[in-house]
């Protein structure tokens, strides 16, 4: 990376992606914008069309319809794409006799830059310890750090990472979470694939959730956390099952969300009071709930889910 802001990042816009596999859509109307200057987290749950969008954008795969620009201009007809879209698509896998630094330095070559860039972004990845090593040695959190550095070593203004978390240990996932809200502070468009909210907290501040082939949401995630959180009612109570009728009855709708504790839709929380008081239902506490990013998830998501364990609670039913 450069010490210097980028000034000017370009947008990267897909637009109305579809592709099939056979009968099946892989890409169903995918449509989203990447701005520069925030970590826009690409979510969804396997199989949402996640790497084949990122596979579309970097030029790697054709599409039945749709079209994804980089700067308002197809991947493969940018001049020497390297330096304007750095890419991961999967860990890094160097010639396994091949040091980090060697594989890095050819790298370097083929896209005219010095061998001092390639100690920086070796420094920048905090590789400098193994650099050395041959890379067939390297953990898969060190080799997704080699293909980071690959991704900017060519100082691109546009960051394209699939799933860059996967491997990495804890100290691995905040050195990212930490590197990718730098890469967007410089001013850069940083597009980052996961299927675990969790690893984008605190990290996206914009949000495109995938689910069968297109974007259920795209927004920012304050907006999205908001919404979330409208007209819901933290409840705490040791009479679970008396206050989910009493407020069932009621018209509200009632999710046990830990031990004690439920999340009450469709009812103000001084109606709940009220409600529960009345009935001799006792409680500890009424509260205005406040979504995580994992609820905004799961609740756009519930419908999308390809592969989905039946819980013991849907067995019973
Ligand atoms: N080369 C291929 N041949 C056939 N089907 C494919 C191919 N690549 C992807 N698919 C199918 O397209 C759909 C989208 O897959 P994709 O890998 O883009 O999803 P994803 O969101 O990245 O999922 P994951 O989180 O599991 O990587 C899936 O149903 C997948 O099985």
């Amino acid at each position: 990376m450069s010490e210097f802001r980028v000034v000017s990042a370009p947008e990267i816009v897909v637009s109305g992606l579809r592709k099939r596999y056979g009968r099946k859509p892989a890409l169903d109307g995918m449509s989203f914008t990447v701005r520069p200057g925030v970590v826009t987290g690409f979510v969804g749950p396997n199989g949402a069309g996640k790497s084949t969008t990122m596979r579309v954008i970097l030029g790697l795969d054709a599409v039945d319809e749709g079209i994804a620009l980089i700067g308002g201009r197809p991947y493969r007809s940018l001049r020497c794409p390297p330096r304007h879209v750095g890419s991961l698509l999967d860990a890094a896998s160097p010639h396994p006799g091949r040091s980090g630094r060697g594989h890095l330095l050819w790298l370097a070559h083929a896209q005219g830059l010095s061998a001092r860039r390639v100690d920086q972004v070796i420094e920048l990845v905090g590789l400098a310890p193994v650099a050395r090593r041959a890379a067939g040695g390297y953990s898969l959190g060190m080799r997704q750090r080699l293909g980071i550095a690959a991704a900017v070593l060519g100082d691109p203004p546009v960051v394209v990472l699939d799933e860059p978390f996967n491997g990495m240990d804890p100290d691995g996932i905040i050195w990212m979470r930490g590197f990718l809200r730098s890469l967007a502070a410089q001013g850069r468009a940083v597009l980052v694939s996961s299927h675990l909210m969790s690893e984008l907290q605190d990290t996206a501040g914009h949000l495109v959730v995938a689910g069968r082939g297109r974007a259920l949401a795209d927004a920012g995630v304050a907006e999205l956390i908001a919404g979330a959180s409208r007209n819901r009612v933290a409840l705490r109570t040791t009479a679970t099952t008396n206050a989910t009728r009493v407020l069932a009855r009621a018209g509200a709708s009632v999710t046990a969300t830990g031990p004690g504790t439920l999340t009450v839709s469709g009812l103000p929380a001084d109606r709940i009071v009220t409600l529960l008081g009345r009935s001799e239902v006792p409680f500890t506490e009424v509260s205005a709930h406040r979504a995580t990013l994992e609820d905004v998830y799961l609740e756009l998501t519930r419908e999308a889910v390809e592969f989905r364990a039946t819980t013991p609670a849907e067995v019973s039913r």
